[in-house]
């Protein structure tokens, strides 16, 4: 699967073990940064792997930052971008069958490297469930993003 991954300066560690991981497992990673330690804006590396999803270069993105949430947002906030934050396998897994969410978030801070290992094996493995009522929901929310 060909896949953007994201992270400011308070997930480089994280980023660079998923990145060497699913590179590992065949994967093509594309890496929007940061690389650096330094301190940054997530915004901008959110934004980077959410245009690269909707563009459809990518199928499926990678945010991380120090809490998943700041990052979460700003991904949400690109049109066509369902971006799910998990701190589990559970919330990863029902994120892909629920949401059909097309960018996973995590938290560096938040969750322990071989928790976001599996939450991201859960996530990219996971199909949508395609249930009537979920895609009526998903809808709904496209629905939202049109009307602003
Ligand atoms: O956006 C966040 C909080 O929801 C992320 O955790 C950021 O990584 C964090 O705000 C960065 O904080 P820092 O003090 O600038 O390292």
């Amino acid at each position: 699967m060909k896949i953007a991954i994201g992270n400011d300066h308070g997930a480089v560690e994280y980023k660079d073990i998923i990145k060497a991981m699913l590179t590992e497992e065949g994967h093509e990673v594309i890496d929007c940064g940061t690389n650096s330690t330094d301190s940054c804006d997530y915004p901008d590396y959110a934004k980077a792997v959410a245009d690269k999803v909707v563009s459809g270069e990518v199928e499926k993105g990678i945010v991380i930052c120090g809490t998943g949430i700041g990052i979460s947002i700003a991904a949400n906030k690109v049109k066509g971008i369902r971006c799910g934050l998990c701190t589990n396998t559970t919330m990863a897994r029902l994120t892909r069958e629920h949401n059909d969410a097309n960018v996973l978030s995590m938290g560096q801070r938040i969750i322990g490297i071989e928790t976001a290992k599996d939450i991201v094996h859960t996530f990219l493995s996971t199909p949508f469930s395609n249930g009537e009522r979920h895609k009526r929901r998903i809808e709904k929310i496209t629905e939202i993003e049109n009307n602003q």
